[in-house]
């Protein structure tokens, strides 16, 4: 079925992996999460190919490896620099609905802890908060849902994009 599936994107630490796991156990949907994707086809880790290929290097592979998926009713995790990838983007709008899991600065700063260490696809010089004031427009501009609620539990959040998604099909 054409846009059947459900794409989560947003930030690093906005929560996409948790809740996208949680809307498909509940809409008994398969999961795919495009960082472990890309784990699987280059049989390494996202730190182990940010460190040996660099950041466009990592962002490239992140491309190559989200216009491998062509599914149906599946919910999709994507990594938060899959925004870069115009072509990525426009894939799996192709087939799915883009949910943008919108949460404030400070929400990711807290939970990203030490940014340092996450394997952001970033250069090394710029600032989480830069990187977020870069990214956000991008998300907003491809998103067809943008979901606001971020403090509260993963699940709430989980049954919001539920009741977003029916009151729109
Ligand atoms: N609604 C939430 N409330 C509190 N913590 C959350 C929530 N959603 C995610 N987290 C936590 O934030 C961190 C990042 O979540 P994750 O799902 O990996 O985000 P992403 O895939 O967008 O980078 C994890 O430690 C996760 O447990
Ligand atoms: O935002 C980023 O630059 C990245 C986010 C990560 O995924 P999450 O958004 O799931 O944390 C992962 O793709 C990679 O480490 C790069
Ligand atoms: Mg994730």
């Amino acid at each position: 079925m054409a846009k059947s599936n459900i794409v989560l994107i947003g930030m690093a630490g906005a929560g996409k992996s948790t809740i996208g796991r949680i809307l498909a156990s509940q809409l008994n949907f398969p999961f795919i999460d495009s960082d472990q994707l890309i784990e699987q086809r280059e049989n390494k880790s996202l730190q182990t190919l940010l460190d040996s290929e660099g950041y466009l290097g990592l962002r490239k592979i992140e491309e190559e490896a989200i216009l491998t998926i062509n599914t149906s009713n599946t919910v999709i995790a994507t990594g938060g620099s899959a925004i870069y990838s115009e072509k990525a983007i426009t894939h799996l709008a192709g087939q799915g609905v883009l949910v943008f899991l919108d949460v404030p600065l400070p929400l990711i700063q807290q939970r990203i802890g030490d940014y340092s260490q996450r394997g952001l696809a970033k250069p090394k010089a710029q600032t989480l908060s830069a990187l977020y004031n870069e990214r956000h427009p991008l998300y907003q501009q491809h998103a067809n849902i943008t979901v606001s609620k971020s403090d509260c539990k993963a699940t709430e959040i989980a049954a919001d994009i539920m009741r977003l998604i029916s009151s729109q099909t």
